[in-house]
């Protein structure tokens, strides 16, 4: 919670106004009963007509008054709970964007999404309320007490004996269901994540023919939620009635001593109705706190989430900065130096005693079983992730001397997974190098042989693509993330299986073209015709590095490259490849 109220600091003088005009209007509130107690015994039981005019008027007037400072306290706490919400979403989601690769992984997608929307939400209601009626629940409490005691201590007496068993019984409540409602927030996270791969995945959904399983899937975790939900609320629902029925017991008490002490002459009628006034009024601020129970609990749980994530290690500086804030690739040689890599909390290495060199501007093939490690290996030279052991340089530098802002700007990426986003065709291949000349995207979608297809649609680089580039085909999707890699001129390269639905013509055209470009390409492929030029060919193996060098000295000298090479060309292919 610390971290939350951290927030509120800078908007402490709206805080301190919503507060206390609040106050005012409490204070006028405590007053009325003492006002009507005033009408009932100096104005109606006389008969006196210009008291209880006079005394009307004043109830009337401040009425009016604690109105307008309500109105106001509510403009100041709506304005303070908003720019809260505003913030902590920010301060939030720049977070997240600074967390080091394998701490987002460490969070769900969905988590986060929930923290961002759901569980800010929470926090910024309950401020809303907190700021109206935390303190005005207790003061009114308190003030109501005092003031029955004023207007007859006996009387109030019995007001004094309700309301601590009450307020304990509310502790109580609060402590049990923050539990219940962390519960609500975990499973709503379950539902937000089975509901965005559902969305994302609609259309494997629909060809697997999986949409009642789903369904089921999503029925089961929403069913949890609800069930999660229903006893937090019940928890909480149960204050209310209980609070009630105490409060209507003490009243009925109030008015049976009150009788008695009329008859005995010691209390006046206006002096009960004032007791029986206050009563109500504390009976009201309970039932209010008992919602507020609800909401702080909700919220106290939202907050520790929020916590969690704002109290996260971002990537520390010196790993994005670089030792020597140098970063820039000039020609763009790697060489890996018996580079070990394991994922963080797994128990065996990906990588093992990896070591080849690229020379700049070379064409380096990697080629391996699913799950080989290949991806792991363009992460390591992105430093998404860093080696365990060993070193790997880039022009001579380690990678981890770099700055990364300068390295990943040097670098063009094409993941395995196309992403494009919605916006037009333009947009999105100068995504990431806003300041791409028209001149220079040309060039970039010509070369990633995808040129001919923008100008034969009707918008052209104008036009717009949906939702993750609903509108393209596989392969068009591929080329256009293509050509974002290259606009920027990269020195390196990464294609991760970025060519996997181009037809083997197209292919070799893009191999051609970027061939003739300067920078260095490393190509992860599954396909033996798109390593046959490679300056370079990396065999992966469950991790390890078990053949490297063109292709003839290795489809003479490496078994497993031959069948691979056999299982894709036949083994007449295998005879002229080795001629
Ligand atoms: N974020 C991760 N955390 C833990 N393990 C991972 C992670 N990413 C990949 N792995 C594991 O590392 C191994 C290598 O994965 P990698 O993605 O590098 O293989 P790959 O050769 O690129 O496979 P593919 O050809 O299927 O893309 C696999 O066993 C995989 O399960």
């Amino acid at each position: 919670m610390k971290q939350i109220f951290q927030f509120l600091k800078v908007y402490r003088v709206a805080a301190v106004m919503a507060v206390f005009l609040m106050l005012v209007e409490l204070t006028v509130e405590l007053v009325q009963p003492l006002l009507i107690s005033k009408i009932i015994d100096d104005g109606i039981a006389p008969g006196d007509t210009n008291v209880v005019l006079l005394w009307s008027g004043v109830l009337v007037a401040g009425t009016l008054f604690a109105f307008g400072a309500g109105i106001l306290s509510s403009f100041y706490a709506s304005h303070v709970s908003q720019s809260l919400g505003y913030d902590i979403r920010e301060k939030l989601y720049g977070k997240v964007q600074s967390f080091s690769y394998a701490v987002f992984n460490r969070f769900a997608t969905s988590s986060l999404i929930t923290r961002l929307t759901n569980d800010v939400t929470q926090v910024q209601e309950t401020t809303f309320m907190g700021l109206r009626f935390m303190l005005r629940v207790p003061l009114v409490v308190i003030g109501s007490m005092i003031m029955a005691l004023v207007v007859h201590a006996e009387l109030g007496f019995l007001l004094l004996l309700t309301v601590p068993a009450l307020f304990l019984f509310i502790v109580w409540i609060v402590k049990k269901a923050a539990k219940l409602f962390n519960r609500v927030q975990q499973r709503l996270d379950a539902v937000n994540g089975v509901m965005q791969e559902n969305l994302g995945g609609m259309r494997l959904i629909r060809v697997f023919v999986r949409r009642q399983l789903e369904a089921d899937r999503f029925a089961k975790h929403s069913g949890e939620l609800m069930q999660s939900s229903t006893s937090a609320l019940r928890l909480t629902e149960i204050t209310l009635p209980f609070i009630v029925l105490i409060m209507n017991a003490g009243i009925i008490a109030v008015l049976w001593f009150g009788h008695l002490e009329i008859g005995a002459g010691s209390a006046t009628t206006g002096e009960v109705v004032a007791i029986v006034n206050y009563s109500l009024r504390t009976a009201g601020a309970l039932s209010a706190l008992s919602m507020l129970v609800s909401a702080f609990s909700r919220a106290r749980a939202s907050a520790q989430r929020l916590e969690e994530a704002l109290l996260t290690d971002s990537e520390s500086q010196e790993r994005t900065q670089g030792k020597q804030g140098v970063g820039y690739i000039d020609k763009g040689g790697i060489a890996f130096e018996k580079v070990t890599f394991q994922y963080p909390d797994t128990d065996a290495p990906v990588l093992e005693n990896i070591s080849f060199e690229a020379r700049p501007g070379e064409t380096v093939a990697i080629l391996g079983a699913t799950g080989s490690g290949k991806s792991s290996l363009m992460q390591l030279i992105l430093r998404l992730y860093e080696e365990d052991k060993g070193s790997i340089r880039i022009d001579g530098r380690n990678v981890r001397d770099m700055d990364l802002r300068q390295l990943h700007d040097s670098i063009g990426y094409v993941p395995q997974e196309v992403l494009l986003f919605t916006g037009t065709i333009r947009e999105n291949i100068a995504w990431g190098f806003d300041d791409a000349s028209m001149e220079q995207i040309i060039e970039a979608a010509k070369k990633a042989q995808i040129h001919d297809t923008i100008v034969q649609l009707p918008s052209g680089y104008d036009t717009m693509l949906g939702q993750r580039g609903i509108n393209l085909s596989g392969g068009q999707k591929q080329r256009i993330s293509i050509a974002r890699a290259l606009v920027r001129k990269p020195a390196i390269l990464l294609l991760d299986d970025s060519t996997s639905a181009l037809d083997v013509a197209t292919e070799a055209a893009l191999l051609q073209a970027l061939g003739e470009m300067s920078c260095t390409t490393f190509l992860v492929t599954q396909k033996i015709s798109s390593t046959l030029n490679a300056d370079l060919i990396l065999l992966l193996d469950d991790g390890h590095l078990i053949a490297q060098g063109k292709h003839k000295p290795l489809l003479a000298t490496n078994d497993l490259y031959r069948r691979i090479y056999e299982s894709q060309f036949g083994e007449e292919g295998s005879h002229v490849g080795r001629a």
